[in-house]
């Protein structure tokens, strides 16, 4: 049926219903992208920890068929020198409903465009949801991490992330620049001849879907407040504009009353009775603020480009991106990753931590309706830290840590399951 994935001889497919939520069999076949880099480290020691998870919860009743699925540079390798994101491998991912990647390289500067991005807008994959929270025991740079709470809605479809761009002197540049100076009255392009160019669009039917989810979130979580997070001030009407739709639909959709006359609005939780408080706070305060009152911010809903960033630096506060999981949704399909990157440095070393992908799976089983096998990911991740047998990333920050590989921090949680 497939070109080259291979469909697993026993498990069934996940499905969905007309109102979103999941059928989950007991032997579902779940998709994976090993990824490039250190993801051929990390992704086959998550496939085992998951797999042990899932056996002690249920005792064989439930099993996971896994199916790989080829995309990067594994998939130039199996499809041919151009392949990087096959036809089959987005049809896999949509029809399975269900899924989890790891990372794949983006060269800077010139050559292919993301292929994490390009994954993201061909599924409409238009939230992506990173938690950050503290584990006891993580060596942190700051002196009170468990303040740290949060979870960001990043806006996962648009942004400057639409790849719309032309490289400085291009034709194409020289010609958009023409149009903005002579048909829109663009004065401020301090050198038009050599200027690289991009577009940024924002739109409100994205703000508008993306804060839906955070508000929401923050109902089903009994969360206290939703921070926008934006640049507004400067960029107006894309920046601004996600921060006043925002507001909007929080007061249209949700009930929120203004407070002392806005912009700050708030209503009660209709499921427990609390305030939930939406507020704004410009991207540069922002992060200073998360440094110094983190305990202030709850959810965070942010534009793609602010949630890149922000995702990297909160999840240094709680020890690092060795144990910053996330998911990319939309309203039926779920793929979930890690928030680092391929750190090439270290490929093929059975080196890195591969705590972030192995919560990116927590995350997955969770979304699934298995919490026993979630729950036991987090007790064996929380036991195997306080054991102080940790990855490079924790020992360097740790008195008297073991240092242990990739694989064998993954064994070290599974002796602790
Ligand atoms: N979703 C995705 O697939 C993503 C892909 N990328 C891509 O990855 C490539 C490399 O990007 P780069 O900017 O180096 O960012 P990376 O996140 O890959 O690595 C940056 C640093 O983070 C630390 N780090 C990363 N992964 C781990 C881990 N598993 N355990 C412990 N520490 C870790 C290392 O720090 P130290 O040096 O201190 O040990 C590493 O040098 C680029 O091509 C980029 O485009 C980037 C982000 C996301
Ligand atoms: O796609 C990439 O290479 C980088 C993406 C990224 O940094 C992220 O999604 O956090
Ligand atoms: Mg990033």
């Amino acid at each position: 049926m497939y070109q080259h994935i291979k469909v697993p001889a026993q498990g069934e497919k996940i499905t969905i219903n007309p109102d979103f939520s999941l059928n989950v069999p007991d032997q579902p076949i779940i998709p994976y992208i090993e990824g490039d880099g250190t993801g051929f480290d990390i992704t086959p020691v998550m496939l085992k920890v998951v797999d042990a998870a899932v056996a002690k919860a249920y005792g064989g009743k439930r099993q996971i068929h896994w199916m790989e699925v080829y995309a990067g540079e594994k998939s130039t390798q199996v499809y041919g020198p151009d392949v990087w994101l096959p036809e089959e491998t987005l049809a896999v991912l949509k029809d399975y409903v269900v899924s989890i990647k790891g990372p794949l390289t983006t060269p800077v500067g010139g050559g292919i465009r993301s292929l994490n991005v390009a994954l993201r807008q061909e599924l409409d994959l238009y939230v992506c949801l990173r938690p950050v929270q503290y584990f006891k025991g993580v060596p942190s740079p700051v002196k009170e991490p468990e303040k740290i709470n949060m979870v960001i809605f990043r806006e996962n479809s648009e942004d400057i992330y639409a790849g719309i761009e032309y490289e400085a002197q291009s034709p194409k540049a020289q010609k958009l620049i023409k149009f903005l100076q002579e048909e829109l009255g663009a004065t401020k392009i301090r050198f038009p001849a050599t200027s690289g160019i991009g577009i940024k669009p924002v739109s409100s039917e994205g703000t508008e879907r993306l804060m839906r989810k955070a508000i929401q979130y923050a109902i089903d979580n009994d969360k206290p407040s939703v921070t926008i997070v934006h640049k507004g001030n400067i960029m107006k009407y894309t920046e601004g504009g996600f921060r006043d739709w925002s507001y909007a639909l929080a007061q249209r959709e949700f009930g929120a009353e203004l407070i002392d006359g806005g912009p700050w609005c708030k209503f009660k939780n209709p499921k427990t009775g609390r305030e939930i408080v939406i507020k704004d706070s410009i991207a540069d305060a922002f992060l200073q603020q998360i440094l110094l009152r983190p305990a202030e911010y709850s959810v965070i809903a942010t534009l793609n480009l602010n949630g890149d960033y922000i995702s990297d630096a909160l999840a240094a506060q709680v020890g690092g991106i060795g144990i910053a999981p996330g998911a990319n949704l939309s309203d039926s399909v779920a793929c979930f990753e890690a928030t680092h990157g391929t750190a090439p440095k270290y490929a093929g070393k059975d080196y890195v931590n591969p705590g972030s992908e192995i919560l990116s799976a927590e995350m997955m089983l969770r979304h699934m309706g298995w919490i026993e096998a979630a729950d036991l990911i987090i007790s064996s991740m929380e036991k195997a830290i306080q054991s102080k047998r940790v990855t490079y990333d924790f020992a360097r920050l740790m008195q008297g840590a073991e240092q242990v590989s990739c694989s064998g921090f993954g064994q070290v949680m599974i002796e602790q399951m």
